[in-house]
């Protein structure tokens, strides 16, 4: 009697969690391949995918793969006679599996038996082989992440050898999540019931996972997410009841809503429609109030007196890594040049509106001095009506201090015990 042959691995039903692994592959291809934000591939993506746990899951794989590419090639590499192309479908689906198997806890034959069909008609035996070999002899990823370059040559040269591994460190883990609310009380009011502390006045850290919308006071807009470090350049202005504030290239609207809690008539100007959009939502669940503006902050002019501007430059991004470990990977935030431009262009076009002894709050949530740092040295050069308005200590949230200069530099090192911060650069510039 003749055996039924052997299915095709095409005719073969994917085993459960493949859509999951389908999702993943599209939108680790769009990061790497395409240059796609991970926030802007996620759509197209997930298309195909209707059920949030595949997509949560999918997001989750490729966020991993993101902060660990340099470890994850380099024990691909060990396991090549000669290495696979940098965009190859087979170091893709590899990349996947192996983040799964070494640093999500997947049972090794749940990723495997999920990233074969990812490669039917193609490097099957290939991938089925390496994946094999590799945890067949326990392969390990080091202890500590390694950041990829460019990123590890310029902060070992901006912020020494020592601290930049304390940053790659950072990659290690998920961080904490941040929420900012209206007052120190409501803050104080929600602790408990979010699990979280507080770091400064009207701010809670969560380590929470999951639906953010379903957390208490989401849906009452009593609080929304942002890292401590970018709620302090709104906080840096100090008491603006009653003063009216331009926030430029404001949306989503993290210090919008800041500003218009503590009780500032603020105008938000951000050039991009879709984010403007977001910001007007955080608006209408805050029941917070702003004039929305979409314009070109370059062209755009205030109708009429101001007191403050807070200007949060569009910049290559670089410090908000461990939330975003796209932005290691996108060729477009490691070209300074076009966003030093911008940022300059910005900043002359603001310093403008200013009255004597207002105030104009620049930050980049980067991690590269030319953004922050020598952007500002810049300005002060090209401008002898304005001034550093050095920040203090106690300004700043316990066991941050600002820098000798009266800048505040925060690096994701930082807070180590607390779960570390964003890397962000603020400086506070007075009109004389
Ligand atoms: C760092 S994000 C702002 C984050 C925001 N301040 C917050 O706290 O939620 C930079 C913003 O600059 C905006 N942007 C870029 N170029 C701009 C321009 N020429 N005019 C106005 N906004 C611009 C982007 O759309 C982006 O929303």
């Amino acid at each position: 009697m003749r055996r039924p042959s052997r299915p095709e691995p095409a005719d073969r039903p994917d085993p459960i969690g493949t859509p999951a692994r389908r999702a993943a592959l599209r939108l680790l291809t769009a990061v790497l391949q395409q240059g796609k934000p991970l926030e802007v591939a996620l759509d197209n993506a997930f298309a195909e995918v209707d059920r949030p746990a595949d997509r949560a899951l999918a997001r989750a794989i490729v966020a991993t793969v993101l902060r660990r590419l340099p470890d994850l090639d380099a024990l691909i590499d060990s396991a090549m006679p000669k290495p696979l192309p940098d965009d190859a479908r087979a170091r893709m689906v590899l990349r996947l599996a192996l983040a799964q198997v070494l640093i999500l806890g997947t049972p090794p034959h749940a990723a495997i038996g999920t990233a074969l069909p990812l490669v039917d008609k193609g490097p099957r035996r290939l991938v089925h082989g390496v994946l094999s070999r590799l945890l067949r002899e326990e392969a390990a990823l080091p202890e500590q992440p390694t950041l990829p370059n460019p990123y590890a040559e310029r902060w070992s040269a901006a912020y020494g050898a020592h601290t930049a591994g304390r940053i790659a460190a950072t990659l290690a883990t998920e961080p904490p999540t941040d929420l900012s609310f209206r007052t120190a009380e409501d803050a104080t009011a929600h602790a408990e019931a979010l699990e979280g502390a507080s770091l400064a006045p009207a701010h809670v850290r969560t380590a929470r996972r999951g639906a953010i919308g379903d957390w208490p006071g989401f849906a009452d807009g009593a609080w929304w997410v942002q890292d401590l470090a970018a709620s302090l350049p709104a906080r840096l202005l100090g008491d603006v009841s009653g003063k009216t504030v331009v926030d430029l290239c404001a949306a989503p609207g993290g210090k919008t809503l800041q500003l218009a809690a503590a009780g500032a008539k603020v105008t938000a100007v951000d050039i991009a429609e879709k984010r403007i959009a977001r910001l007007k939502e955080n608006l209408t669940r805050t029941g917070l109030k702003a004039e929305v503006v979409t314009a070109d902050a370059r062209h755009w002019t205030p109708p009429g007196a101001i007191d403050h501007v807070l200007l949060d430059a569009p910049c290559s991004a670089s410090g908000i890594f461990r939330r975003h470990p796209d932005v290691l990977h996108l060729k477009g935030s490691r070209n300074l040049a076009p966003l030093l431009e911008l940022q300059a262009e910005l900043l002359d076009h603001a310093a403008g509106w200013l009255p004597a002894h207002g105030h104009l709050i620049y930050c980049v949530c980067s991690l590269e001095p030319e953004e922050g740092e020598r952007q500002v040295e810049a300005f002060l050069s090209r401008y002898d009506n304005f001034r550093l308005d050095p920040i203090k200590a106690e300004e700043l949230p316990a066991g941050l201090e600002p820098w000798h200069e009266g800048w505040v530099r925060t690096l994701p090192s930082d807070l180590p015990e607390q779960g570390g911060l964003d890397g962000f650069f603020i400086a506070r510039l007075a009109r004389k």
